[in-house]
């Protein structure tokens, strides 16, 4: 029976207009939309200021890197550097300071291309070519050199326009800019456009469950036969979430709370369909996402294959890349020739003059980089087909070295912080999917609509017949996979991991009655794991032993500052920010007086909502303490502290609390911490704002260390 199908072209229609919309609002909020080829010496300067650009750079050498890519050093200008002798002492000039990092997308041009010419002509040279600068990544950064991958399909699989554009830069004086990276944008384009296009005949059974055409199939816990456990610190609902991934026919989901051990379990879980001889595809929204699993499953001796750009990859994981492989394997010896035959001849193109024989020697070229190609897709084909398991994040899954294969099951890791046209880039290749993640923490960041609601996660859980009705009317990029699988099929088809490895029992209990059903359990292990315990000395105090303290700033002596000055460019995401000067001082003394403890600063982390905060916390805390880590609250997903302070700003006569009424926000900031929580804030506005504040100010009040600061000490 059906229930509430949704027309997958309409769906996919539907999210090709919010994505373009998403993508048109990601560029006109990027630094970077008007830094096209051509622009002023100071503009560059500027742009290196604020970490986008690096100017005064020449290329020094070229030679063939990693998947035929060329990789090209530059060094700075010597003709600049002497004139602002900065050159080292050992005459060895550096480059200046800049923010451009290894696996940025940037491009070079030289810097006579643009300045003064403006117009249609703009990106004309004086030939009349178009002069648009070589794209590449950044492979290595350097205190004198750094380095520039180009070709953007790797592979030798550059075109000739590419191998101009690259030719065009020696003896130039160039600069670099990072670009907005679009690839991810493209492939849900790409994939979203495939779907609309599809017949009903194309539609996989999975497709029709996952859009509501038909319900899950029961899983089938014969034909997986019993189950031995490799790993024997799996808990049991960890066995159990296996145990139903295994046996599902289609859809399953892990639900993985805060410090339940998501990853653990997918390690497990891998093995187990490696074991049974299933082909796997595992991805993951960012690279880190994708090497923290490949890194802990490749101990297990199990060949696994990770795709994507090597710039980009943690050096660790680096032997398991496919492009590596392409080398270092048997299989890839087939291409080593070709490579160095065309980096003898595009070396010779320098030292022609004559254009006849340049072109000639493009030919020559062109060929040869047919040959390569043919070469390599061969290599790159045998290598994946023989892996049992591949790793890409999800838009990796959209490139070509996947094109044409199929799998047995995709998993996708923090699933509920991708966005759902991500996940069907890696979904259209096989019939069975895992989704692991946790909805009722943050969803991904999407900057054309706001995250705002009061009550984010209101519906998650309950089988929601508007949810077809709200994608249809595109209300929401936000509305992750996982939520809507959940919300189309209910609770049946998700499996939940219960046992917690990170916080004190105190500081569980509140999100886990209000948020997890009182599910979670504490280990053991953590579940009275003080502050004072901690396997260095650190003195017995009212907070080292305490694991839940609560500064109530009511009464209206700690109110808060509308900020209207731009602190970051999140600010367009964020609103107009807030800061609340008397509570971040609350905040400071928190903080020295855990220090003075001995608990070390890096154990220690600061986090608030409000980047208008964040700054001012900055400045009071920083220099003093630079081991301390501060940050915001959606920045801090994913991470963990022994201590975390958190700064709820809020404190008016309106009783707003802005997107404090974000449970999933709130969430996230009170399952940081391992051994000690600390809430800065205002109960009376806060627990006016929703009523999950109100429960969760009652919980501070009962079961918190609460105390109530003196505004006339503080200052
Ligand atoms: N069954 C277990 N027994 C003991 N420790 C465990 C178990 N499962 C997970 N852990 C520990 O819990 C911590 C979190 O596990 P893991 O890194 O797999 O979780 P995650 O899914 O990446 O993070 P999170 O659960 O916070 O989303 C790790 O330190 C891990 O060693």
């Amino acid at each position: 029976m059906a229930i509430n199908p949704i027309s997958i072209a309409h769906f996919a229609e539907t999210q090709l207009q919010l994505l373009l919309r998403e993508h048109e609002a990601e560029v006109s909020s990027s630094t970077l939309a008007s830094t096209a080829a051509s622009v002023s010496p100071s503009t560059r300067r500027k742009l290196q200021a604020t970490g986008y650009a690096l100017t005064g750079l020449v290329l020094s050498q070229c030679r063939t890197g990693m998947g035929g890519r060329v990789v090209g050093e530059f060094v700075p200008d010597p003709a600049i550097v002497s004139k602002r002798e900065d050159g080292a002492a050992d005459g060895q000039p550096r480059l200046g300071s800049h923010g451009i990092r290894v696996g940025d997308v940037v491009r070079v041009n030289d810097v006579s291309a643009g300045g003064k010419r403006v117009g249609k002509d703009k990106d004309m040279d004086k030939d009349g070519k178009d002069n648009k600068g070589a794209e590449g990544v950044v492979t290595r950064t350097g205190d004198r050199a750094i380095w520039i991958a180009f070709g953007s399909r790797g592979g030798g699989g550059r075109s000739k326009e590419e191998d101009e554009a690259i030719e065009e830069l020696w003896g130039k004086k160039l600069w670099a800019v990072k670009l907005a990276n679009d690839v991810t944008y493209r492939r849900m384009r790409q994939t979203m456009e495939k779907m609309v296009k599809m017949t009903e005949a194309d539609h996989t059974h999975f497709m029709r469950v996952a859009f509501g055409h038909m319900t899950p199939l029961q899983p089938d816990h014969d034909a997986t036969g019993p189950i031995e456990f490799m790993d024997p610190t799996l808990n049991d609902s960890q066995k159990d979430a296996i145990r139903f991934a295994l046996a599902s026919k289609d859809i399953s989901l892990i639900h993985g709370p805060p410090g339940t051990g998501k990853t653990h379990t997918l390690i497990e879980l891998i093995m187990q369909f490696v074991q049974q001889k299933k082909r796997v595809l595992v991805c993951g929204p960012s690279n880190v996402s994708v090497d923290n699993i490949v890194e802990r499953l490749a101990p297990k001796k199990v060949p696994v294959v990770r795709i994507g750009h090597p710039a980009r990859l943690l050096p660790s994981v680096l032997e398991h890349s496919l492009e590596v492989l392409t080398q270092t394997s048997d299989a890839g010896n087939i291409v080593k020739d070709v490579r160095k035959e065309i980096d003898t001849k595009q070396a010779s193109i320098r030292k022609t003059k004559s254009g006849r024989e340049r072109r000639a020697i493009y030919d020559d070229l062109k060929q040869l980089r047919k040959e390569f190609r043919e070469r390599e897709s061969k290599c790159v084909d045998n290598l994946v087909r023989e892996s049992s398991v591949v790793l890409a994040t999800l838009h990796g899954a959209g490139g070509h070295q996947l094109k044409n294969q199929r799998f047995d099951v995709v998993i996708i890791d923090e699933a509920s912080q991708a966005l759902e046209a991500q996940c069907w880039i890696s979904l259209l290749s096989a019939d069975k999917v895992v989704l692991a993640g946790d909805h009722l923490q943050l969803p991904p960041t999407v900057k054309s609509t706001n995250l705002k609601s009061k009550d984010g996660n209101e519906k998650a859980d309950k089988p929601n017949e508007t949810a077809d009705k709200e994608i249809l009317k595109g209300v929401s990029l936000e509305r992750t996979l996982f939520d809507r699988l959940l919300s189309l099929h209910g609770p049946s088809i998700k499996s939940m991991l219960t046992t917690q490895y990170r916080m004190h029992e105190q500081i569980m209990r509140f999100p886990s009655d209000e948020l997890y059903e009182s599910k979670l359990m504490a280990a053991e292990s953590v579940k009275a794991r003080l502050l004072v315990d901690l396997p260095y000395e650190v003195d017995g105090t009212d907070d080292t032993q305490e694991p839940l303290v609560f500064w109530d700033t009511q009464g209206g002596d700690f109110p808060e500052q509308a900020d209207d000055k731009e602190i970051g460019n999140k600010e367009a995401l964020l609103g107009e920010s807030k800061s609340n000067e008397m509570e971040a001082m609350v905040v400071a003394r928190h903080v020295e007086k855990l220090i003075d403890t001995g608990l070390k600063p890096e154990d220690i982390a600061v986090i608030t909502p409000y980047n208008g905060q964040l700054a001012l916390l900055s400045q009071m805390l920083r220099e003093k303490y630079p081991g301390l880590e501060l940050g915001s609250v959606d920045g801090f997903q994913g991470r963990e502290k022994e201590a975390v302070v958190v700064s709820l700003v809020r404190s008016n006569a309106e009783h707003e609390v802005g997107f404090l009424g974000e449970k999933r926000r709130l969430n996230v900031a009170m399952t940081r911490p391992k051994r000690h929580l600390c809430i800065c804030g205002d109960s009376e506005t806060i627990s006016r704002g929703s009523s999950f504040l109100k429960h969760w100010m009652d919980y501070l009040e009962e079961n918190a260390d609460l105390r109530y600061p003196d505004a006339g000490d503080l200052l």
